[in-house]
């Protein structure tokens, strides 16, 4: 406390500085001592004569004031800096400390710190003063003073002053606690307690009525232990069962339904017939993606080794036709399919054998349906019964029921609709992983493996973009499945993630030059592991970004709901919902790419603020357990991991003094917002166009979100020029490549008042969009009643679609469209029927 005391008078302030030398010099610092005491002296005698030098006259009544100028210096009670600094009584006088006070406030901080004095102190003063003006608190001459020169009370007062200022204090701290608690959490740290996984049992695939060969092959591919659902399902299914089977996600059901098909079939070539290829198809598996045909093909061929009279093959789409006609030909006793594929071959290929067909395997029952499939479903199997109509029960296109087959519906996320078809199919099955004592909608909680922790973090919704990529960058150790709605997103994100140069995060366009070496060299997230996937790839290409995801120890799939089913890539540490998906199934689905048999994984929800509804719906409704996370734990993760990585970037978080401050944090999302710029700029990546293409279909994927959920995913509340920013489309990139201006706008826009055109032309933008998007909003819904129409039986009801059809038709072509519409038929007339005739047509 003296150090600290005599550092403030003797180093520092303009007049109180210490002469050079004085350090080093003891008589020097004499001298200075005494002159110091002499400016002391000089300013107690100014203070206590007028300004015509005559000795000033002190009222004695006021000195309970606070600033107490018609006091006389020496009658003020001891300054308690004075009391602490006993040993330089006459260095630290009231004097400098008002001086200082004036000066040097930083220190005089200190100095109250010090004391503990802090700036509650000032509250403290507040509720004095009011205690005075009650007139609730007397003093007399007597009290002594603090350090502001307010009256210090006795100790009983004090303690009510202080215990009073405690308890608010307390009351503010517990408010924002509660407020704070979920948020502040460290944003991966663990603090759930990890439940041990509980999906395999103590029995084993040896201990199963199976044959030796079968048992042998498991024991090969390490299938020792059954899980749970494999425990309850090889048995049923061996019974010659129909069955439907549901089970958490990563719980082992493609093996339960391979395994008893594999001891039937070797049952069937043992104790029936020699399976043979000529004897055409035994079993047909339907899967929604071509993906997961692939994946149970593996799976199945894994099995295959010592069972080499069953041929099994996959038709799905992308695949060159006339290559799967050949290998029909030659014959597969297992078929694994996608509907659309395996109708197109059931309707133009004559060589597909059903003569022996005795098992239907319908994975991922309930995608099957809710893509659209239904309708090529139910085309599929009232084709095969044509082809095989002994086989079957019933004679109705709608009844399947057949005695001689096996049908085995399976899926994470079975519900009622799949059960409708189900009971199409089979007479009578069993449901095995079923849970009867609770309801189908806390059901599907239970779907989600224990072991996955669930997280959810609340971001701006111009800032989503930003954070992603904080978020990419800190995990580029791991591997991270990203999911978003539509395939044109998926692109823009792959492409711009792909040429963003981290070399460049943070520098200005200056430091740029300087370093041109530098930049030359590239550096990508997760080494350049990064893979996209959906439907409108080329299927050779989403067959290698499947094997280059699966196969890679760190790398980023961006994606959309085509890799939530079923896919079983290997150790994901984390799946990151981008774009909400408003049904719970797919939640499931998709959150069940990690944490696959008995491994841990993560899962986070980005959220926009008017999303908040859809958490408090899976917490409510459903009962899960998400907890919030802190985007601001987010950036300081980002920043620490960028200190890491790159120790150069000291430079780039100069200004980041306090890593905790939420300011200085948003200083790092600047710079990745210029990152993102300049990246976007870039000649010849057309990035731009990408994101305007994916910001239009990601509007409309948000306007097309469930009945159900619209109060949450509500388009009115979507902020359109935020949502742009979440693209990249910031305000003066919007402009490149966008062809809606005309010439003189552009002219308009190089003009001095550059930024209120900017923000008009900004404005056009939106408009536009919001035109085209209503547009296109209202050629979908005509396309669903056009759909419907077909469907419909009823001739009222059929009018009132079509009458509806018509309303939307006139709303699509406003005026000028109906214009051009004209015009282009009055074109074609012309080229048609010839200017003679035309003329007379007008
Ligand atoms: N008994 C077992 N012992 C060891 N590994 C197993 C066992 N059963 C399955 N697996 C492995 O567990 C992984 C997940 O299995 P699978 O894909 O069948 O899960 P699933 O329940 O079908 O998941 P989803 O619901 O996502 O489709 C696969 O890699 C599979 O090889």
């Amino acid at each position: 406390m003296d150090n600290l005391l005599l550092n403030i008078d003797f180093n520092k302030g303009g007049n109180n500085k210490e002469p050079a030398g004085a350090k080093t010099n003891n008589k020097n610092k004499d001298k200075y001592k005494k002159n110091k005491q002499k400016i002391i002296n000089k300013k107690i005698e100014r203070h206590n004569k007028t300004s015509d030098g005559q000795p000033r006259t002190f009222n004695n009544q006021t000195q309970g004031d606070r600033f107490n100028k018609n006091k006389p210096f020496q009658q003020r009670p001891q300054h308690q800096s004075l009391l602490v600094a006993e040993k330089q009584p006459e260095l630290v006088s009231e004097a400098i400390v008002e001086e200082q006070q004036q000066q040097e406030p930083v220190q005089i901080n200190q100095i109250k710190r010090h004391l503990g004095i802090s700036d509650k102190s000032k509250q403290i003063k507040k509720e004095y003063k009011e205690a005075l003006a009650d007139k609730t608190v007397k003093f007399d001459g007597d009290d002594d003073y603090d350090i502001e020169l307010n009256p210090i009370l006795p100790n009983e007062k004090k303690v009510k002053y202080q215990n009073r200022d405690k308890k608010q204090d307390q009351e503010i701290k517990e408010e924002e606690k509660t407020e704070q608690q979920a948020a502040k959490v460290p944003f991966v740290e663990e603090v759930l307690v990890r439940e041990e996984a509980e999906v395999f049992t103590g029995d084993k695939f040896s201990d199963l009525p199976l044959n030796d060969k079968l048992k042998q092959v498991l024991q090969e591919n390490n299938f020792e232990k059954l899980t749970n659902i494999q425990k309850s399902a090889i048995p049923v299914i061996l019974k010659h069962q129909n069955v439907v089977l549901k089970s958490e996600t990563g719980s082992g059901k493609t093996l339960a339904y391979l395994v008893p098909l594999l001891e039937y079939l070797s049952y069937i070539s043992l104790n029936k017939e020699k399976i043979t290829r000529e004897n055409g198809t035994y079993c047909v598996i339907f899967s929604p993606t071509r993906e997961l045909c692939l994946q149970i093909e593996i799976e199945m061929k894994k099995l295959l080794k010592l069972f080499y009279y069953v041929v099994c093959g996959t038709i799905t789409g992308g695949e060159n036709p006339k290559k799967e006609k050949s290998r029909i030909r030659k014959g597969l006793t297992v078929i694994i399919c996608t509907p659309g594929r395996f109708l197109y071959h059931l309707e133009n290929s004559s060589c597909l054998n059903f003569s022996r067909l005795c098992y239907y395997i319908f994975d991922e029952a309930d995608r099957i349906l809710d893509q659209g499939f239904e309708r090529e479903m139910n085309k599929c199997l009232s084709m095969i019964k044509k082809k095989v109509p002994e086989k079957f029960k019933t004679k109705g296109d709608d009844c399947f029921w057949s005695d001689s087959m096996r049908i085995n519906f399976v899926s994470a996320t079975i519900n009622s609709k799949v059960e409708a078809l189900g009971s199409k199919l089979m007479e009578n099955y069993e449901k095995v992983g079923f849970d009867l004592s609770v309801s189908s909608e806390m059901e599907v909680v239970a779907q989600i493996p224990k072991q996955i922790q669930q997280f959810f973090v609340e971001i701006p919704t111009q800032y989503r973009l930003l954070y992603l990529l904080a978020f990419l960058y800190t995990h580029q150790q791991e591997k991270v499945l990203v999911f978003v709605s539509n395939c044109e997103h998926v692109n823009f994100l792959y492409h711009l993630i792909n040429n963003l140069n981290w070399n460049k995060f943070g520098k200005r366009e200056d430091d740029q030059n300087k370093n041109e070496n530098e930049e030359q060299k590239v550096d990508t997230l997760c080494g350049g592991h990064i893979y996209k996937l959906h439907g409108d790839m080329d299927h050779n290409e989403r067959k290698k970004n499947y094997f280059g995801f699966d196969k890679a120890d760190s790398a980023i799939l961006i994606s959309t709901d085509v890799a939530s089913r079923g896919l079983d890539f290997k150790h994901v540490e984390w799946i990151l919902q981008y774009d909400l998906s408003s049904q719970i199934k797919e939640y499931v689905n998709r959150v069940g790419r990690t944490a696959r048999i008995a491994t841990t994984g993560q899962s986070l929800c980005f959220m926009m603020p008017q999303e908040k509804g859809y958490i408090k719906h899976l917490k409510t409704k459903y009962g899960f357990e998400i907890h919030q996370r802190d985007r601001f734990n987010l950036i300081k993760l980002f920043q620490k991991k960028v200190q890491e990585l790159k120790p150069e970037a000291k430079l780039i978080f100069k200004s980041l003094k306090n890593i905790e401050d939420e300011d200085e944090q948003q200083e790092a999302i600047h710079r990745l917002r210029y990152l993102v710029r300049s990246t976007m700029e870039q000649d010849g990546l057309n990035l731009i166009s990408m994101a305007q293409i994916a910001k239009n279909s990601s509007t409309r994927a948000y306007a097309g979100h469930s009945h159900e959920m619209r109060h949450v995913f509500e388009i009115n509340n979507l902020n359109l020029t935020e949502f742009a920013r979440s693209f990249a489309l910031y305000k003066n990139l919007m402009s490149v490549g966008l062809p809606q201006y005309g010439k003189k706008e552009e002219k308009k826009r190089t003009h001095s008042k550059r930024d209120d055109k900017n923000n008009q032309s900004e404005k056009t933008v939106n408009m536009d969009d919001e035109k085209m998007f209503s547009k296109r909003l209202k050629k979908s819904q005509q396309k669903g009643l056009e759909k419907k129409l077909n469907v419909l039986t009823d001739v009222n009801q059929k009018e009132r679609v079509m009458g509806m059809i018509s309303d939307l038709k006139r709303a699509v072509y406003v005026n000028e469209d109906k214009v051009a519409l004209r015009k282009k038929n009055f074109e074609k007339a012309r080229h048609s029927v010839g200017k003679k005739v035309l003329s007379e047509f007008i």
